[in-house]
């Protein structure tokens, strides 16, 4: 990433100004993915410019694909948040954080990514879809998989344990340290809330089935079960006055 500096130009909204990371203030996690936190933050003496940051650690010493995968990122953001559509978050700057060694991504906060919207749906109470949206996650998986080099049975695993935290609102495992997580591991019974259907909750366990060889071996598999088979292009209407609900009840991020 040879044009990436500790200082960068950030395009936003008409504006351009020159920024750092020093000038980047923290406002809230917006959420987790595989390489750290994605924050809300602010620029300093520009309150009104708000934006979402991504971290990747470079080089770490134990692991040479963060570098592959941090580039490939930021390629894509930059290909496709660069134009201006109203449906793709806009790509703003990349920056490189010298002290920490970390390719900073600097792009459009979302209103509503999928954690906000199980969130603001738990707060409502608001569940008589839930079967629903869980099929379609299931039917429209690469948002979830992980992909090699892990194996399809960890995948299966990563999207259990999704679904299960859209359905129930939390992270199953959100607060165990790693050798908590472990020891109960072992013996551990996934417990599912009672608003999602019977047929669910037995796909659910399929997914986390402790053994990996009791998992389904192929996508084609899950896709091929009554559960999640015959998702239908069109939503319902029922579905679609369901995610409008929730998504009006989504905090606006104006709010910090
Ligand atoms: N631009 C954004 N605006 C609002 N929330 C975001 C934004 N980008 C990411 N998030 C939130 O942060 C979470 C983690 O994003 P991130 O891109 O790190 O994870 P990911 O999609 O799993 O990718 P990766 O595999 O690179 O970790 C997302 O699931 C989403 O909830």
């Amino acid at each position: 990433m040879p044009d990436v500096k500790d200082e960068a130009i950030l395009n936003y909204n008409g504006q351009q100004l020159t920024i750092n990371v020093q000038m980047l203030n923290d406002l809230e996690r917006l959420g987790t993915g595989c390489f750290g936190n994605v924050m809300l933050v602010d620029v300093v003496d520009h309150p009104e410019i708000k934006m979402a940051i991504k971290r990747m650690t470079l080089q770490p010493k134990d692991d040479s694909n963060n570098d592959f995968t941090a580039d490939t990122d930021l390629k894509t953001i930059r290909a496709v948040g660069s134009q201006d559509h109203p449906y793709i978050i806009k790509f703003y700057a990349a920056l490189v954080d010298t002290r920490d060694s970390q390719l900073v991504i600097c792009m459009e906060a979302m209103n509503a990514s999928l954690d906000r919207f199980y969130r603001a749906m738990h707060i409502a109470k608001r569940f008589e879809q839930l079967d629903a949206l869980l099929r379609r996650v299931s039917n429209n998986p690469e948002r979830l998989w992980t992909g090699a080099p892990y194996g399809i049975q960890s995948d299966m695993w990563a999207l259990g344990i999704s679904l299960l935290e859209i359905a129930s609102g939390v992270h199953p495992f959100e607060r165990l340290q790693q050798f908590e997580l472990i020891t109960k591991i072992a013996t551990w019974i996934p417990q599912i809330p009672n608003t999602i259907s019977t047929e669910m909750s037995e796909f659910i366990f399929i997914l986390l089935k402790i053994d990996l060889n009791q998992r389904p071996s192929s996508y084609n598999e899950i896709l091929e079960m009554s559960v999640v088979k015959n998702v239908s292009e069109q939503p319902s209407t029922e579905e679609i006055n369901f995610v409008t609900s929730i998504l009006e009840k989504i905090p606006p991020l104006d709010d910090y």
